[in-house]
């Protein structure tokens, strides 16, 4: 950790990450993995043939064509919900339209590939496909998978356990959650769980439990990732700090729709914290404390637009940097944040995490596992070690770290 950061490097001192480079991760992105998701949503959906159409014409834009912005049919009454963030798009765009999606910045186009899907399924319609999650299914899937009962009954054992090692054990849960992310898996073969190494790149652990002394009365911030077997930990790391009083509040930070398959929205939260309050034992009496929480607003969810927008937090706008300040500390869950928050570019990695994030409103922790190529805030030695392994530790989801800039 730094104390006194340098004055953030700014974006030109390194290359924004592209997609133009076969081969590259960003690359496989765009060119396999977004393909394989359109097949997977069209496959999960009884969907019409006005949206097997829009679903084919999105994949052949995305594989043969250029950027074309979102459809000029859309309603354009801003009562509607589908002409909401037309206007923004167009901004954000302008310079991309007309190009092929692999010149585009990987961060931006990404994020537009989502709400291009989200269009073809017509999300942000009038119709009766209106507010359809096209990633439901697979979220719903997988909190009734047997590695989430068996997360939850592992909790009774925890229990018992003095509260400083069941907080450390909570938080690496809440980190290591974030390997559990359905885009991730819509093209690794075999993620599981075996496969990691567990390796932290960056530990920063002291400096959180620092920020967040017991009897303070902190407000804990959290930007939520995925859902499911990431927001669970999230959810059950954050009924440890409000019942430790290592927060007197917390705000848990959404998306307010679909986005990057598995990502946390109100309704995805809703339907954990169901899981949570329906299971025997801890869990459930977990579950009910975060009810009573939410009832009694020491605990709340919010949404914000920017939380889907293509831009670093950087770019946040002044209501939601309000919101955010209040915080005593912001926790940044998953790998999108992290790009966000120090920027998706190709800094180079011993580039100090303090430096990159000082624009940031509050103290921040990011709790990250490798999924993408940006890294910062390493070691020589370490980095040393990470290039010599020969593996790909920067976006194989084997590694991970925890990162703080008070
Ligand atoms: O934010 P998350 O859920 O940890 O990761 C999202 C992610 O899997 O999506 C992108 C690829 O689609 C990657 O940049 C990134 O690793």
């Amino acid at each position: 950790m730094t104390d006194n950061p340098s004055p953030t490097p700014t974006p030109h001192q390194a290359p924004v990450i592209l997609s133009d480079e076969p081969g590259s991760f960003a690359h496989e992105v765009l060119a396999k993995r977004h393909p394989a998701l359109i097949q997977r949503v069209r496959d999960a959906f009884p969907y019409s043939r006005r949206q097997h159409k829009a679903l084919d014409t999105l994949l052949d834009e995305i594989t043969n064509g250029v950027v074309e912005p979102l459809a000029p049919s859309a309603p354009s009454d801003p009562s509607v919900p589908s002409a909401h963030d037309h206007e923004q798009w167009a901004e954000w765009g302008r310079e991309h339209f007309g190009r092929p999606w692999f010149d585009a910045p990987f961060l931006w186009a990404e994020s537009y590939f989502y709400r291009r899907l989200l269009e073809a399924v017509e999300y942000f319609g009038t119709g009766p496909w209106q507010g359809v999650d096209p990633f439901a299914p697979f979220k719903q899937a997988e909190l009734l998978t047997p590695a989430v009962h068996q997360e939850l009954q592992a909790l009774d054992a925890l229990a018992s356990t003095p509260a400083d090692q069941r907080a450390t054990a909570l938080l690496h849960a809440s980190l290591w959650g974030n390997r559990a992310d359905l885009g991730f898996r819509v093209t690794q073969a075999n993620p599981t769980p075996a496969a990691a190494t567990n390796a932290l790149v960056a530990n920063d652990e002291s400096a959180l439990w620092r920020l967040l002394p017991a009897t303070a009365d902190s407000t804990i911030a959290v930007i939520a990732d995925n859902a499911g077997r990431e927001l669970i930990p999230d959810l059950i790391l954050i009924d440890h700090l409000l019942t430790h009083r290592h927060a007197a509040r917390a705000i848990l930070h959404l998306k307010p729709h679909p986005y990057y398959v598995s990502d946390a929205t109100p309704t995805d939260t809703i339907d954990s914290l169901r899981l949570l309050t329906q299971a025997p034992g801890e869990a459930g009496a977990i579950g009910h404390r975060l009810q009573a929480a939410m009832a009694t607003d020491r605990l709340e969810i919010r949404t914000h637009p920017f939380f889907c927008a293509p831009l670093p937090y950087a770019n946040m706008p002044d209501d939601l940097r309000d919101q955010l300040s209040t915080a005593t500390l912001t926790i940044l869950k998953g790998d999108l944040n992290y790009r966000r928050l120090v920027g998706d570019h190709l800094w180079d990695p011993t580039t100090p995490f303090a430096d990159l994030t000082a624009h940031f409103p509050t103290p921040v922790a990011a709790l990250r596992t490798l999924k993408s190529d940006v890294i910062t805030g390493l070691d020589q030695k370490t980095l040393d070690t990470l290039e010599r392994s020969g593996s790909a530790w920067r976006t194989s989801g084997t590694h991970a770290l925890i990162q703080v800039r008070r």
